[in-house]
């Protein structure tokens, strides 16, 4: 096998360039994986511990996502290895550097994911345009200040739970990450009634069988705290918060938290991926077999996205949000209907899902992966 194309299948990746300049110093990454639907978005991560394959395997993701959702974009991911909370002024330089360096893929629409927000967004419009989730001052849909990933995601546990047989209300639920998806799921949950019973993030663990005050930790979070200094609640280590008893846990953080070591100890009736890749495949197949209804990131999680492409096809936000809620709600009854009907694996139904509309698109091109016509991206 030729090592130097590690990832290639029939859907990609078309292009994978990595970007360096020592001076800053800025390391990093974009994976344009497919563009047969029109040009790629997918989120910049930045992180200390990113890598080129979790780059590709979160723009598989992205390519699954977009075309599951129907939007007329391919998927790609970027990552830049660097630590994420590096003083504003470093951060504005790598990030602007990072713009600069891709100035020409015209292929690929930058967007945030983990370590990233608006303003970074703002900078990268600076300077070469071509990226949504900016700030509403630059006409963009602030996504991860409204929260639109939560959003979708609280429409897709309307359904999860109605297949699962229990209400969203009084449905005890614990978030793993309470960042821009984590923190707003836990709000739109909380507005159906649901209790928030763990949070976690990248300081610590807490749990409380009684309830956590959403709103109140939302504020701890925005003046900069932890949840671990969240005052009415037991603190646990990041390990326990799998063990809590809940209907929902959401992963809304890191790839591959859910393994073959710790699936044995989920105790829920419903795992729903706000994170993009939390489950390995694995994980997943076990979590089938024990009857824990997993709900695929790229179904569930794909209200960042279409806000994204929403704003960057000029829609208001209005019109992003009900679209969000009619994608999510139908993606999730479709794939639940494929699942049932074949008897696949929830990943499988989904990726059936995509995959049809991908192929319909690969189909048309003189090229599979991606058109030669001007402006087509
Ligand atoms: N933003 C979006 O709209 C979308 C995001 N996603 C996915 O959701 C996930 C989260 O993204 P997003 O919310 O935007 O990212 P953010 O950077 O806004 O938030 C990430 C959160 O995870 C916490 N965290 C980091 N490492 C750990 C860890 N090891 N254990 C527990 N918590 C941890 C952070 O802690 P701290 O607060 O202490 O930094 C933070 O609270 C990612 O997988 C992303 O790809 C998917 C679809 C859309
Ligand atoms: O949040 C965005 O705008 C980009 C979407 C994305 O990266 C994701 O869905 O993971």
């Amino acid at each position: 096998m030729d090592t130097s194309f590690p990832y290639c299948d029939q859907f990609g990746p078309f292009k994978v360039i990595h970007l360096y300049e020592p001076s800053l110093p800025l390391k990093a990454a974009l994976v344009v994986d497919n563009v047969a639907l029109g040009p790629a978005i997918g989120g910049i991560r930045m992180a200390e511990d990113v890598t080129t394959e979790e780059c590709f395997r979160l723009a598989r993701a992205m390519t699954y996502k977009n075309a599951a959702a129907g939007l007329p974009h391919g998927g790609g991911k970027a990552v830049i290895w660097a630590d994420p909370k590096m003083p504003p002024q470093r951060k504005q330089e790598v990030v602007r550097a990072f713009a600069q360096g891709l100035r020409n893929e015209e292929s690929y629409v930058f967007a945030p994911d983990m370590g990233m927000d608006e303003q970074c967004m703002a900078w990268i419009r600076d300077e070469v345009g071509r990226v949504v989730g900016l700030p509403s001052e630059l006409g963009g849909i602030p996504l991860d200040e409204l929260g639109a990933t939560g959003w979708g995601l609280s429409h897709a546990v309307e359904v999860i739970a109605g297949e699962c047989g229990f209400p969203v209300a009084g449905a005890r639920f614990v978030v793993q990450g309470f960042g821009a998806v984590g923190k707003h799921a836990a709000r739109f949950l909380g507005d159906k009634g649901a209790v928030l019973v763990g949070a976690s993030d990248s300081r610590g663990a807490i749990r409380n069988e009684q309830g956590l005050d959403v709103a109140r930790l939302i504020a701890l979070k925005q003046q900069g705290g932890s949840v671990v200094d969240y005052p009415d609640a037991s603190a646990i280590s990041a390990d326990e918060l799998i063990e809590i008893q809940c209907e929902l846990w959401i992963p809304a953080a890191r790839p591959d938290v859910i393994n073959r070591a710790n699936v044995g100890r989920l105790n829920t009736r419903a795992v729903i991926q706000g994170a993009n890749i939390p489950c390995t495949p694995e994980a997943e197949a076990l979590l089938h077999r024990r009857g824990v209804l997993c709900l695929p990131d790229f179904i569930g999680n794909a209200g960042g996205v279409i806000c994204a492409s929403m704003e960057y096809h000029g829609a208001t936000q209005a019109t992003a949000f009900e679209a969000i809620e009619e994608k999510i709600l139908r993606n999730t009854e479709q794939m639940l209907a494929i699942m049932k009907a074949q008897s696949l694996l929830p990943r499988q139904a989904a990726e059936s899902l995509a995959q049809t509309r991908l192929q319909r698109a690969m189909a048309y091109r003189r090229y599979s992966l991606f058109s030669t016509a001007p402006h087509f991206l």
